[in-house]
């Protein structure tokens, strides 16, 4: 017997778009740029196994659909249109079973000029984005999780690691006081909606989960008297889920980036560790990597209030 397709997906992925709203009244416009992967699952094995490619709507054509519903429909919040964009494809396409939208928007804050708020000019104020990634599967809901990435963060106090396993391996260290940096990687995944109109009704909801989930990360990243980055991730997956209703699960997935002291006592007898520690040495690699999902005791079915 032939091998068998036994798992296919494909799509356009890094489509970038940009819509500008124009608030005429206030004569003041907004912009959202966002990056937007679409991958298709269905009937498709005869692409791969038969060339036919009568089963394959092209990635061009899904790169299009994405600019004309971005036109015809709000693209924010990124978990509404997203799942407009996901929906779309299984309703247009009865082949395609399940389709799966990655959205990642990139920040444009408002500039402050002369301290006002400026109608049109925008400024990059870091490398995070809000990620949203929903998958609508035929007969079965839209399933959706929404994310913080990329949020650089340091502290250079109230922070420490002791306790750990000493064994013949370790040479590591207990310290009661060093600097802890990391990128945040922060997703929430929602109780599964059964249609848009379901999304629909939970609106103002994605937007407040994303401030709740940033406000806490940034306040418990640094009131925390952290003995851990494990200790501290479970602190915030924790708030979030008591302050966010529909969410059943948080995942953070924190890089240690390590800043080392550095020793200077070969310098004149320089003091620079401990409690004279001043100049540290930035590691690019290796670094620690620690994740955690942490989820609700009893998870609610469903995202309806
Ligand atoms: O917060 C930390 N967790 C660890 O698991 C670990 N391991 C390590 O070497 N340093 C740290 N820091």
């Amino acid at each position: 017997m032939a091998s068998q397709v036994t798992a296919a997906r494909y799509g356009k992925d890094n489509i970038r778009l940009c819509k500008v709203h124009r608030d005429e009244a206030s004569k003041t416009q907004t912009v959202t740029e966002m990056t937007v992967c679409v991958l298709l699952e269905g009937e498709i094995e005869r692409a791969y196994t038969d060339a036919d490619n009568s089963v394959v709507v092209a990635t061009d054509t899904m790169k299009n659909t994405v600019y004309v519903l971005a036109k015809q429909n709000p693209i924010t919040p990124p978990e509404l249109f997203a799942s407009i964009v996901a929906s779309h494809f299984i309703e247009k396409y009865t082949h395609i079973h399940i389709a799966h939208v990655k959205i990642t928007t990139h920040r444009w804050t408002r500039m402050i000029i002369d301290g006002l708020p400026h109608p049109h000019s925008f400024l990059r104020d870091g490398t995070e984005t809000r990620n949203v990634e929903v998958s609508t599967k035929r007969g079965a809901g839209i399933t959706v999780r929404s994310g913080i990435q990329g949020l650089l963060v340091l502290k250079s106090t109230g922070s420490g690691f002791h306790g750990f396993v000493r064994d013949e391996y370790t040479t590591l260290g207990e310290t009661w006081d060093r600097i802890l940096s990391t990128e945040v990687d922060a997703s929430w995944e929602w109780a599964t909606f059964k249609t848009l109109d379901d999304i629909r009704a939970l609106l103002p909801n994605f937007d407040t989960a994303w401030e709740a989930a940033r406000e806490i990360t940034l306040k418990t990243f640094a009131g925390d008297n952290s003995a851990s980055v494990q200790a501290t991730m479970y602190k915030m997956a924790d708030q979030i889920l008591a302050r966010v209703p529909g969410v059943n699960h948080v995942d953070y997935s924190l890089p240690n980036k390590h800043y080392f002291e550095i020793n200077l006592e070969w310098h004149k007898g320089l003091k620079n560790t401990g409690k004279d520690a001043e100049v540290y040495a930035p590691q690019s690699n290796p670094n620690g990597l620690i994740k955690c999902t942490v989820s609700r005791p009893n998870p609610s079915r469903t995202s309806r209030l």
